[in-house]
C-alpha cells in the first residue's frame, strides 16, 4: 500500500506479530490471528492483495474512504469469519467476486461509491446473516436477483446504478418488445441452488412453457414481429446512448466529518437529489446554499458547488478532510461531503438566524411576533468577541495556520442568542487559485472588507483577515455596509468615513441610531481597536490573539454570557 500520510509507520516488517500495528487487532490467546483491519480515511493507495484470503480469523475489514483500486480479489471469500466488509469510497473496478456467498457470517457489506460493474451475484442471496447491504453508486447492471436475503433489501441498497433493474428497485426488466424478462446473471451460481431441486424443476417447466408460447407468437406474428423488433432495437440503442451522456461521471463519494451523522448515506443522497429552488437559502461566489430538511426534522445547510474546471476531486477531497477536522464553537462546522455526478455538496450544520448582514439590515424576525429583531449593543459585542475567538483559533491554533480570506458580515452566521459562527472557511483557497481568488472575492461582494495590500497583490495573509475583522467591527458599530452609498459617494470607504467623523469629534454620528444600550466606554474601545485593525500598514495591525485578549478584558463583562465564554474553543 502507498501510505502518503505515513499512517502505517508502526507496520514494521520484522515485528513478531502485527497485533500492535495501527488499525490491527488480534484474537486473544496464543495464535494471535488478525481479527480486525480498521484503516478508513487514511488516504491509502494501492490494491487489495489476494493474500488477504490467508487471514482466516478476519472478522472486520474496514478500508473505506481511501484511494484503493484494482479488483476485489476472489480470495477474500476465504475469510469465512468475516462479519463486516467496508470498501466504500475507493476506486475498485471489476465485479463482485461470484464466490462472495461463501462469507456466511457476513452482517455488513458496503461496496458503495466505487467503480464496480457487471451483475450482482445471486450468491449474495445466501448470506443469511446479512443485515446491511450498500451497493449504491457503482456501475452494476442487469437484474437484481430476487433470491434469499437479496429479496429483503430495498432500493436504498442499489441506488445510483443506472443499468440495474428488478423488483427491489421497482424497475421491471424488459425485452426490446416491452415484456418483462428474467435476464441471465453474469456468473453461474451453482452453489445457490442445491437446496431447491423441486423449484428448479418448476422453473424448467416454466421456461419450456414460455418458450412454446414464444414460438407460437413468432409463427403467428412473424412478419409484424420482424418489423417491430428492428424498430424497437433502434429505439433501444438510441436510449442507451443518451443515458451514457447523462451519467458520464466515474464514481460518487460520501464522507462524513466529526463523527457519524445520524442518517445513512442513502437518506442524505435521496434528500440531496430532491433539493430544488424552494429550498434555496441564498447563493454566493462558490455556489447555491439550500436548506435540507430530513424526515425527522433535522436541518442542514447544503452548499452545492457545480463542477467546473477547478481542482481535481482527489485534491479537493484531501483538502476537505483537513477542513473537516476543524472544530470550534464559533465556526460553522462541516458535517459531510457528497460528490454526485453533477455537483459537489458540502453539508454544514444549519445556523438558524441567518447572517449578520441579514441581522443588521432588518431581515431577522422574532419567532412569535414576526417583529424585526435588531442586535442590541450587548449582542454586537458578543458577535465581535465570538468572531474574534473563531478567527484567533484559525490563525493561532491550527497548524498550518488557516487564513479565511473572506471575512464579511454575510459570512458571520448567527445561532440562537446571536452566537456568531464564521462560515466558508477555506473555500476561497480550495475553489479558486491564488491569482483568481481576490478577483472572485471582489465579485462576491467582499470589496469593502479587503485590506489594501490584498487588493494590490491578491495575496491573503492573517493580517488581511485582521483588516477585514476591523471593517466588521465598524459595521457592527455603524450598522452600515462597508460600501454604503453615503460614504462611497464621498469617495470614502467605511474606514475613511469613520476616521473623518472621529477627527471632527462626531462620535455620536458614527453609531447606528437603531442600536440600543450603547455605552460610551466600550464604544471607544471598539473604535480604537477597529482603527488598529484597519491600519494601512499590515505590520502595525494586531494579531487576532491580541485582539481577542483585548476584547476579553474590555468587552466580555458586558456581553450576556461572560461566564460561559470564559473557556476557549
Ligand atoms: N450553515 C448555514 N446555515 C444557515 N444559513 C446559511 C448557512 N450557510 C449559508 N447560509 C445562507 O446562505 C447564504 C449564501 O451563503 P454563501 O456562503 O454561499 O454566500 P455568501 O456568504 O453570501 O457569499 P460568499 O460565497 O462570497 O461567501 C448566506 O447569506 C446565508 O444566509
Amino acid at each position: 500500500l502507498d501510505d502518503p500520510k505515513n499512517a502505517l509507520s508502526s507496520w514494521q516488517e520484522f515485528d513478531e506479530t502485527p497485533c500492535r500495528w495501527t488499525g490491527i487487532a488480534c484474537h486473544p490467546g496464543d495464535d494471535q490471528r488478525v481479527r480486525l483491519i480498521n484503516l478508513p480515511y487514511m488516504q491509502l493507495e494501492g490494491i487489495l492483495s489476494p493474500s488477504i484470503g490467508k487471514l482466516s480469523g478476519l472478522q472486520r475489514l474496514a478500508l473505506h474512504e481511501n484511494s484503493l483500486h484494482g479488483t476485489i480479489p476472489n480470495e477474500l471469500a476465504n475469510c469465512s469469519d468475516l462479519r463486516a466488509l467496508y470498501l466504500r469510497g475507493n476506486f475498485f473496478q471489476g465485479g463482485i467476486p461470484s464466490n462472495i456467498g461463501n462469507l456466511s457470517s457476513l452482517n455488513i457489506l458496503d461496496l458503495s461509491g466505487n467503480s464496480l460493474k457487471g451483475a450482482i451475484p445471486s450468491s449474495i442471496g445466501r448470506l443469511s446473516q446479512l443485515q446491511i447491504l450498500n451497493l449504491t453508486t457503482n456501475f452494476f447492471s442487469g437484474e437484481i436477483p430476487d433470491i434469499g436475503v437479496l429479496s429483503t433489501f430495498s432500493k436504498y441498497s442499489f441506488e445510483g446504478n443506472s443499468d440495474l433493474c428488478g423488483r427491489q428497485i421497482e424497475k421491471p426488466c424488459r425485452t426490446s418488445l416491452g415484456f418483462p424478462v428474467v435476464l441471465p446473471h453474469a456468473e453461474s451460481d451453482q452453489a445457490a441452488v442445491p437446496a431447491k431441486r423441486s423449484s428448479r424443476y418448476m422453473k424448467v417447466l416454466l421456461i419450456y412453457a414460455i418458450a412454446l408460447m414464444g414460438v407460437a407468437l413468432v409463427m403467428v406474428l412473424s412478419f409484424l414481429w420482424t418489423r417491430l423488433i428492428t424498430k424497437k432495437e433502434r429505439a433501444a440503442k438510441r436510449y442507451t446512448e443518451v443515458k451514457k451522456q447523462v451519467h458520464p461521471i466515474a464514481s460518487a463519494k460520501f464522507i462524513t466529518f466529526r463523527g457519524n451523522l445520524r442518517y445513512t448515506s442513502f437518506q442524505i443522497i435521496e434528500k440531496l437529489e430532491s433539493l430544488n429552488e424552494e429550498n434555496i437559502l441564498g447563493s454566493g461566489g462558490y455556489g447555491t446554499v439550500y436548506l435540507m430538511e430530513m424526515n425527522d426534522g433535522g436541518l442542514f445547510a447544503v452548499k452545492r458547488i457545480d463542477r467546473g474546471c477547478e481542482v481535481s476531486d482527489q485534491v479537493f477531497e484531501r483538502e476537505l478532510e483537513i477542513l473537516g477536522r476543524i472544530k470550534h464553537i464559533n465556526l460553522v462546522n462541516m458535517r459531510a461531503y457528497c460528490r454526485l455526478a453533477s455537483s459537489r455538496f458540502l453539508i454544514y450544520e444549519y445556523v438558524v438566524l441567518g447572517s449578520l448582514d441579514d441581522a443588521l439590515n432588518g431581515a431577522i424576525q422574532a419567532k412569535n411576533t414576526q417583529e424585526i429583531v435588531l442586535p442590541n449593543w450587548s449582542d454586537r459585542l458578543r458577535i465581535a468577541l465570538g468572531t474574534a475567538r473563531g478567527l484567533a483559533y484559525l490563525h493561532h491554533e491550527c497548524s498550518p495556520e488557516i487564513v479565511h480570506r473572506n471575512i464579511k458580515s454575510r459570512n458571520i452566521l448567527l445561532a440562537e442568542c446571536m452566537d456568531p459562527h464564521i462560515s466558508d472557511l477555506g473555500l476561497a483557497k480550495l475553489l479558486v487559485d491564488e491569482e483568481e481568488a481576490h478577483v472572485t472575492t471582489v465579485v462576491a461582494g467582499t470589496f469593502g472588507y479587503l485590506a489594501p495590500e490584498f487588493l494590490q497583490s491578491g495575496r491573503a495573509t492573517v493580517k488581511s483577515d485582521v483588516y477585514s475583522f476591523g471593517v466588521l467591527l465598524l459595521e457592527l458599530v455603524t450598522g452600515k455596509r462597508p460600501t454604503d452609498p453615503s460614504f462611497v459617494k464621498r469617495g470614502l470607504n467605511v474606514v475613511g468615513w469613520v476616521n473623518a467623523l472621529l477627527r471632527e469629534n462626531k462620535l455620536n454620528d458614527v453609531v447606528d441610531k437603531r442600536c440600543k444600550g450603547v455605552d460610551a466606554g466600550t464604544l471607544k474601545v471598539i473604535l480604537e481597536l477597529a482603527a488598529r485593525c484597519t491600519d494601512g500598514n499590515a505590520d502595525d495591525r494586531p494579531s487576532m490573539n491580541e485582539v481577542l485578549q483585548l476584547l476579553k478584558q474590555e468587552v466580555m463583562p458586558l456581553t450576556m454570557d461572560f461566564y460561559e465564554y470564559d473557556s476557549d474553543s
